[in-house]
């Protein structure tokens, strides 16, 4: 063998991070040294003696090998939190693509977060009524930083200072400007919301029904053993899935143990938190993204030193240090946000179950519609399926219609309410119980089609749908190209060319054209741009103060409202067009959640899907609440087409402004993929092959095994590090992307 070296840092608190000092390993200490572990190292001109982390072992010298200084020790104890933290870093870094800085940065939030000075966002102040009068006149004076500005505010309501600043590229005095005129306000003071909710009362938990029983009682049993196991738990929305993790947490702590528990950010409602204060009082802990950085930096304190025994929060809750952790919940495990948009893309449910084993850790994941993945494992033996077919209190899951939106205007039903639909809202008015109306437009906004030949007006340079205007022109939201909206199909000639896109204020301005006497609530982007107004609309809501509740997927998430016995899916198969090979996955989700809000209290309840695509099996599947039949039918389809969870899939992005190098650099990698044996989709445009003149190329690489595909990915990196390619392209992996490029 021969000499060792090893990547360094000294000091994982703030700029330190970005250094790492190669030393070379004696070889006494050559069978013992890993990753993550501490040592004593010298240190500046003084040769000080200085604790260290190792982040890399390699044999290679970085630099004149005689210049290299000697590791001098190990330390003993040298597996505390922050060596764990380095070592799940590195697992990040190795299995995602990073560099080691981006997954040190992951795991070590805080820290990042203490850099940053101050916390400013750019906010809409302008009514979504008058923003695109705004919008138009910007276009018409051509202000196209402006328009871009105001255009993603519409869409996004609220931008972190830097995304206006380095990713949409709007200047400085632009947004003063803008600030001035009264359209948009830069917020810069910090959030000091204490967390935890104040002044409940600890509750005595609900006796277990049988069926929750059963799963504690072997989780109890397996955890005396030592046993720690991955649990998949599959319980019907309403089943008391919380209970049993509330049950299984309680278990852990009395072995004096912790528990992370994480749980969507859009799902971590009042609600949600209440319900662990109530059980835990002061040793459980909240981070949301809500929560300043000092208050971050608390939670993750006090968990350091065992002053709280819970952690509830989205992705990143799951780099909170315990001492002892026992157990890892992971509710909702199929949603989308455990993925990671950021390099490294990595996904919570991994990263939880490799923290697990290297902490030993049980892990419980959680889903009335469990991901493809988990369940595929579940059935594997891998994981430990649990199942609850019931509701846990005597409720029973709604009733489901399926009403097909082509015979409605067949029939001469131009509304947007099916005769179904419309006949049910009636009944629930009259019986005054409350009604909530779902309508389903992820990933959709104003964009213009034609109902003959389905074909999607776009922009020329970006590759992204066109939005339509007022003023009658069709406009790109990311680079501002305009066109005068046509009168017939480009392609088919057909005069039926239109906007599809049906908003929640259109939804509510029907139904207080025909339904007059309700009292309507909207929760939507709009609505819930000012801090709290979320909470607001959905205590008023409970409290009786409203009929009906119109939102988007807002709504769909972890509320509980007892008197709701009718909920109606507007337009259900809008999230199936999406070209993306999870669209009927998403889809399914989604349904299935929204219609699991009917029926929750003592009156049964009723569903309404109203949809283009009645015979699609996902449409199908939901409606007959059958997660088994929608599995079987997938993952064939899965199975079929060589996609995940079936086979494993890296892909890689290509992002840079001279599209030569971008399309000649994606072709040597696809040598390089090629050239070791393996089989290569690509290069290719991405489907959004063009965002402001930054042309994106992708790669895509299936293999039956993973470490396969980490290994094509090392190679990749090898490779990547001895070119000389231009500062800005960008080469960015994702392992079995979350939706298309
Ligand atoms: N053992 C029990 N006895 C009585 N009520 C229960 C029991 N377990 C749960 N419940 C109640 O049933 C309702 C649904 O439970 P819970 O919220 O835990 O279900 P869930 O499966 O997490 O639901 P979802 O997936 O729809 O969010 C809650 O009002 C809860 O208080
Ligand atoms: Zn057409
Ligand atoms: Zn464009």
């Amino acid at each position: 063998m021969g000499t060792l070296y090893a990547d360094i840092i000294i000091n994982i608190s703030h700029e330190a991070l970005d250094r790492v000092f190669q030393y070379r390993v004696p070889f006494s200490l050559c069978d013992q040294i890993r990753v993550g572990q501490s040592v004593r190292v010298p240190f500046g001109a003084g040769n000080r003696e200085q604790r260290g982390y190792v982040v890399r072992l390699s044999d290679r010298a970085d630099y004149d090998p005689k210049k290299i200084k000697e590791i001098l020790s190990i330390e003993e104890d040298s597996v505390d939190a922050e060596s764990r933290m380095i070592q799940l870093a590195y697992w990040i870094r190795e299995n995602y693509g990073s560099t080691m800085i981006q997954a040190l940065k992951t795991v070590l939030p805080v820290q990042d977060k203490m850099k940053q000075k101050e916390k400013k966002t750019v906010k809409l102040l302008l009514s979504m009524e008058h923003a695109p009068a705004q919008l138009d006149e910007y276009f018409g004076k051509h202000y196209v930083a402006k328009a871009r500005l105001l255009a993603a505010l519409m869409d996004h309501q609220e931008l972190t200072w830097e995304s206006v600043i380095k990713n949409l590229k709007i200047p400085r005095t632009t947004v003063e400007g803008m600030e001035k005129d009264g359209i948009i306000r830069v917020q810069r003071e910090q959030f000091y919301r204490n967390p935890n909710p104040k002044g409940l009362q600890i509750e005595e938990p609900l006796p277990l029904n049988e069926d929750q029983e059963r799963l504690i009682r072997e989780f109890k049993e397996d955890y005396a053993l030592g046993e720690r196991k991955t649990y998949l738990l599959h319980g019907v929305t309403g089943s008391g899935k919380t209970e049993v993790y509330l049950a299984a947490i309680e278990e852990a702590v009395r072995m004096g143990k912790q528990a992370i528990v994480l749980i969507p950010e859009i799902a971590l409602t009042y609600q949600t938190v209440c319900r662990f204060t109530k059980r835990f009082g002061e040793r459980v802990s909240i981070l949301n993204s809500r929560l300043s950085k000092g208050e971050k930096y608390d939670q993750w304190l006090r968990a350091k030193n065992g002053e709280i025994d819970i952690i509830i929060g989205p992705r990143s809750a799951l780099f909170v240090p315990f001492p002892n952790l026992g157990l890892i919940i992971i509710d909702e495990e199929h949603e989308g946000s455990y993925k990671s948009e950021q390099t490294p893309k990595y996904h919570a449910r991994e990263v939880a179950l490799q923290k697990a084993e290297m902490e030993d850790a049980a892990v419980i994941l959680g889903s009335a519609t469990p991901s493809l993945e988990s369940y595929q494992k579940a059935l594997d033996g891998e994981y430990r399926l649990w199942t609850l077919k019931q509701r846990a209190k005597e409720a029973v899951l709604p009733d489901v219609y399926i009403e097909d939106l082509r015979e409605e205007l067949k029939q001469g039903n131009r509304s947007m309410f099916s005769r179904r639909l419309y006949g049910l809202i009636e009944d629930r008015l009259q019986k005054k119980e409350q009604i909530m109306l779902f309508l389903n437009r992820r990933g959709y906004a104003g964009f213009v089609s034609c109902r003959s030949c389905g074909t999607v007006m776009q922009c020329p340079h970006c590759d992204v749908s066109l939005t339509y205007h007022r003023d009658g022109k069709l406009r790109c939201h990311y680079c501002g190209y305009e066109e005068i909206m046509p009168e017939a199909c480009p392609e088919c000639k057909s005069p039926f060319i239109g906007t599809f896109g049906l908003g929640t204020q259109k939804v509510e301005a029907a139904i207080k054209r025909e339904f007059p006497e309700a009292r309507v609530l909207r929760m939507d982007m709009d609505t819930t741009k000012r801090k709290h107004s979320h909470e607001k609309i959905l205590k008023s809501f409970s409290d009786g103060e409203a009929d009906i509740l119109v939102g988007t997927q807002m709504i769909v998430k972890g509320h509980d409202f007892a008197d709701v016995t009718l909920v109606g899916i507007l337009a259900a198969d809008l999230s199936l067009h999406a070209n993306d090979f999870r669209a009927a996955e998403r889809t399914f989700q989604l349904l299935t959640q929204a219609a699991g809000r009917a029926g929750r209290g003592e009156k049964a309840g009723e569903v309404v899907i109203q949809t283009y695509s009645p015979e699609h099996y996902c449409i199908v599947t939901a409606a007959g609440q059958d997660y088994e039949e929608f599995y079987q039918q997938e993952i064939a389809y899965r199975t079929m087409l060589c996609y995940p969870p079936v086979w494993q899939m890296l892909t890689v992005l290509l992002a840079g402004p001279d599209e030569e190098v971008c399309r000649q650099t994606a072709q040597r990698l696809g040598r390089v993929i090629k050239n070791s044996g393996i089989r290569v989709i690509g290069p290719g445009e991405a489907s959004l092959s063009k965002v402001n003149d930054i042309y994106r190329q992708v790669l895509y690489v299936k293999e039956k095994d993973y470490q396969q595909l980490v290994r094509v990915k090392e190679r990749l990196e090898l490779w990547i590090d001895r070119q000389e390619l231009p500062k800005d392209l960008h080469i960015t992996f994702d392992f079995n992307p979350m939706s298309s490029y």
